[in-house]
Parts: C-alpha cells; sequence; structure tokens
C-alpha cells in the first residue's frame, strides 16, 4: 500500500515562524526562525516542507524574499501556500524552485485566472480547500468563498491536479483531523486529497493513513510538531509501518 506522505508546516508571519488558532489573525504563537524550523524538519527526514506566507495570505504585506530563501535552501521538496492569487505573485512563487504552489482565494475569486493557471502548470497547482462545514474560506479564510461540493466538481472538471483539505475548526487546535470531511472529499472526487489542520498524535497520522486507499495522499502536520506532541521523527517511522 501508498504510505501516506507528510509535510511538516512552516506559516511565516512577520519573519517568524508561527502557529495560528483557526488561522485568526491575532492568535499567533512563535516558534522562532522559519528557516531553522525548516532545517530542522528536513534533518529529521522530511521529504516534504509545507511552506505559508501568511502575511500574503493575510494581506498584512509578504515575506516573498525569506520564503524564496528558504526554499532555496532545502533539498526537499515544497509546497508553498499563501497569496498566491495572480500573474506576478504564480510567477514569483515557482520562480523559487518549489515543486507546486497551493491556490486558495484565487480559485474562489478568479476562477477563469485559476482555470488557467490549472491548464498551464498541471500537477505544479494543487487548490486549497479550506472549509467551515461545507463552506469554503478565502482571504486568509476571512472571506466566504461559496460551496466547498460545487467548487471542488467544478474545479474537477478544470483538471485540478490535487487539494488541499483544512478543516479550519480543526486548524491550529490539536483537536484531531476531520476524517469525515476527508472521506467526503475523497468520495467526491478521484483526485488524491492532502489533509491539513488539527493532527495532534501519532494515532492521528494512523487514522488518516487508514484513508490513503480513498484518495489521501500525505498530511500536513503544524501545531503538534512545534508542542511536541511527538517528533517527525516518530512520525516517519508510524507512516512507513
Ligand atoms: O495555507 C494558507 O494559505 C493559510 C491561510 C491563512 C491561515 C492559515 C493558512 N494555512 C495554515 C496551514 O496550512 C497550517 O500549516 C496547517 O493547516 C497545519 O495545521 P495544524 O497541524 O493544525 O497546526
Amino acid at each position: 500500500m501508498t504510505r501516506l506522505e507528510l509535510l511538516p508546516a512552516v506559516d511565516v508571519r512577520d519573519g517568524q515562524a508561527v502557529r495560528l488558532v483557526h488561522g485568526e489573525s491575532g492568535s499567533e504563537t512563535s516558534y522562532g526562525s522559519p528557516l531553522e524550523a525548516a532545517l530542522a524538519w528536513q534533518r529529521a527526514g522530511a521529504e516534504w516542507l509545507h511552506l505559508v506566507d501568511l502575511d500574503a495570505a493575510f494581506g498584512t504585506g509578504d515575506n516573498r524574499d525569506l520564503v524564496a530563501g528558504i526554499t532555496d535552501a532545502m533539498d526537499i521538496k515544497v509546497e508553498l501556500s499563501g497569496g498566491i492569487r495572480d500573474d506576478a505573485s504564480l510567477a514569483a512563487a515557482l520562480a523559487t524552485g518549489c515543486t507546486r504552489v497551493n491556490l486558495g482565494t484565487a480559485a474562489l475569486e478568479t476562477p477563469e485566472w485559476a482555470a488557467k493557471a490549472i491548464a498551464e502548470h498541471g500537477d505544479k497547482i494543487a487548490i486549497g480547500l479550506d472549509v467551515r462545514g461545507t463552506t469554503l474560506r478565502g482571504r486568509g479564510w476571512t472571506s466566504e468563498g461559496g460551496d466547498l461540493w460545487e467548487t471542488l466538481a467544478r474545479l474537477d472538471a478544470e483538471g485540478c491536479a490535487r487539494y488541499v483539505v483544512t478543516d479550519i475548526a480543526k486548524d491550529g487546535t490539536l483537536q484531531g483531523p476531520n476524517l469525515d470531511l476527508l472521506k467526503s472529499v475523497c468520495a467526491a472526487t478521484d483526485r488524491p486529497v492532502v489533509a491539513s489542520g488539527g493532527v495532534s498524535s501519532l494515532a492521528d497520522l494512523r487514522a488518516i493513513a487508514t484513508l490513503v486507499p480513498e484518495g489521501v495522499e500525505g498530511a500536513i502536520i503544524g501545531k503538534a510538531l512545534y508542542a511536541k506532541a511527538f517528533t517527525l521523527e516518530e512520525a516517519l517511522v508510524e507512516v512507513s509501518r
């Protein structure tokens, strides 16, 4: 059976590695240098880094140079997220040499542009489906963005290669992933799904791994690693069993 991929997260706000609760601006806990965090996950054996520019996502500036520098310093695959919404920000993100980028708001507010990006860049584009209930959220999760199922059907038809699915109610809370949401999304699409938000324990990772046959490809881990609920080394062993 294919093994669950793990994507340790580095979310950057104002030059610092942070974690938010429910993605809310102002709920930051700071964890120091984002480059040090990224290098630590790489040393621990990560194959992927999930790197988020929160300022770009919230529209409070950006950490573009810092994020490009971190991506450049990595020997592993990097997934870039946050504020990629137009030709300039997409070109800058892809120019970092990252493996793929996540589009969120753009898929909701400028669907034609997102469809063009998908058509041009194929599996270098993932779409972040950030949901409360079954309603999507954009602009750093602050604006309403329509129905999850309608949007998923549209993006599938446009050839989207992969989805990163976050239950905002779980994100940064260490309350466990929303397995029902992941199962429902997998049932609605044949594209791979990366699970995000709420991972709190190795048991959560085992539970997500049971969904690999249904289409879950990976799991993003943020707060749990910073809070030292387990180590990345332990997590990697857990999913390789
Ligand atoms: O990814 C974004 O664009 C984003 C925008 C606004 C707020 C948060 C955003 N991402 C957060 C993440 O991707 C987290 O790193 C990830 O969900 C990890 O969550 P957790 O394991 O619960 O800390």
